[in-house]
């Protein structure tokens, strides 16, 4: 668990980051966003003591980390940053084995976790483990970079901004590969975007920053439905809380008996999934089928057009 308690941060007069509290559960993904310049970055280099508060105090698992050197804090949070940070003259297993390297592990242990990180970010290890930075795509780098720090499985991940440079598909599929991972590992990860889609699509939790302040800490359902300010509101964008509020929801609940024809929906979607497709169709109702393509029922448009109204 990650206490922040009354942190706060200037830099010569000016507070970037003012009295900011809050609490990660162990194996929680809190994504912390905001426009530019609010502090995200700030405060979440004040976890891994790249940047020491002026005042206030941070405690991991009930340590001040204050009072743990930097060096060893370090090595037991993963750090992951929108330009990777990949070291250009050491090839992709040597870069993924860095932390590794230092906690002394054994050789074979190292290279089994390489080929074990790569498989799992499904690039081939016997293609990829032997090439520098250069010989990837951004996107490869970038995985890579995520792989680098979680190579010695630390409990904590802090990222910053860690799909910024990716095209939209290979970061959607980036996304799902962090939900996976976090989910197999248990990893409580701390995630700064200023994407309000992906912090509602990742975060367990979102905080939202505003010039060096912290508006609201809460689950997606309530920032949201409840949002705390109207600028906490504006950026959620008005006019698409509805569909937000349907990406929330996943389809099963409101599976239901009846005729419906044409293209379906996977069951692990989301309502707002469903919607789309039966706008976009101009279908009143969508087949929902599972992953062995067997048909489970249906979704009607006016069941999602009901659950996107702002809960009471
Ligand atoms: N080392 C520093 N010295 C002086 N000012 C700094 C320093 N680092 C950051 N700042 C200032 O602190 C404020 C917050 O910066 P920070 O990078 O935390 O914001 P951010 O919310 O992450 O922004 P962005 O989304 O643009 O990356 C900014 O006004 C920035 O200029």
């Amino acid at each position: 668990m990650i206490e922040i308690e009354h942190l706060s941060k200037f830099f010569d007069e000016t507070c970037v980051v003012d009295d900011v509290s809050m609490t990660i559960p162990d194996g929680a993904l809190a994504v912390i966003v905001g426009t530019s310049g609010s502090g995200k970055t700030t405060l979440l280099r004040m976890i891994n003591r790249l940047v020491e508060p002026s005042s206030g105090r941070i405690l991991i698992d009930g340590k001040d980390i204050s009072a743990i050197p930097p060096h060893e804090l370090r090595r037991q949070i993963g750090y992951a940053i929108q330009s990777h940070g990949l070291f250009p003259h050491r090839t992709v297993g040597q870069n993924i084995a860095t932390v590794p390297h230092l906690l002394h592990w054994e050789a074979t242990k190292v290279n089994a976790r390489v080929d074990e990180l790569l498989d799992l970010f499904q690039l081939d290890p016997a293609e990829f483990r032997d090439r520098y930075p250069s010989q990837l795509s951004g996107g490869q780098q970038q995985r890579v970079g995520v792989a680098r720090a979680l190579a010695a499985a630390p409990k904590l991940l802090l990222m910053d901004e860690p799909f910024g440079a990716l095209d939209p598909i290979i970061r959607a599929r980036a996304q799902e590969d962090l939900r996976q991972i976090q989910r197999r590992l248990g990893t409580t990860i701390v995630l700064v975007t200023h994407d309000m889609n992906e912090a509602i699509h990742l975060g367990d939790r979102i905080a939202v920053m505003d010039r060096a302040k912290l508006l609201q800490y809460d689950t997606p359902q309530e920032i949201v439905t409840r949002p705390a300010t109207d600028f906490v509101g504006e950026l959620l964008g008005s006019g698409e809380r509805p569909f937000r509020l349907l990406s929330l929801q996943p389809l099963r609940p409101f599976i239901e008996q009846g005729e419906a024809t044409g293209t379906a929906v996977s069951v692990d979607a989301s309502l707002r999934d469903a919607l789309e497709e039966a706008l976009w169709s101009g279908r009143a109702a969508v087949p929902v089928r599972d992953g062995a393509g067997k048909t489970l029922g249906r979704v009607t448009l006016a069941t999602a057009i009901r659950q996107a109204a702002r809960p009471q």
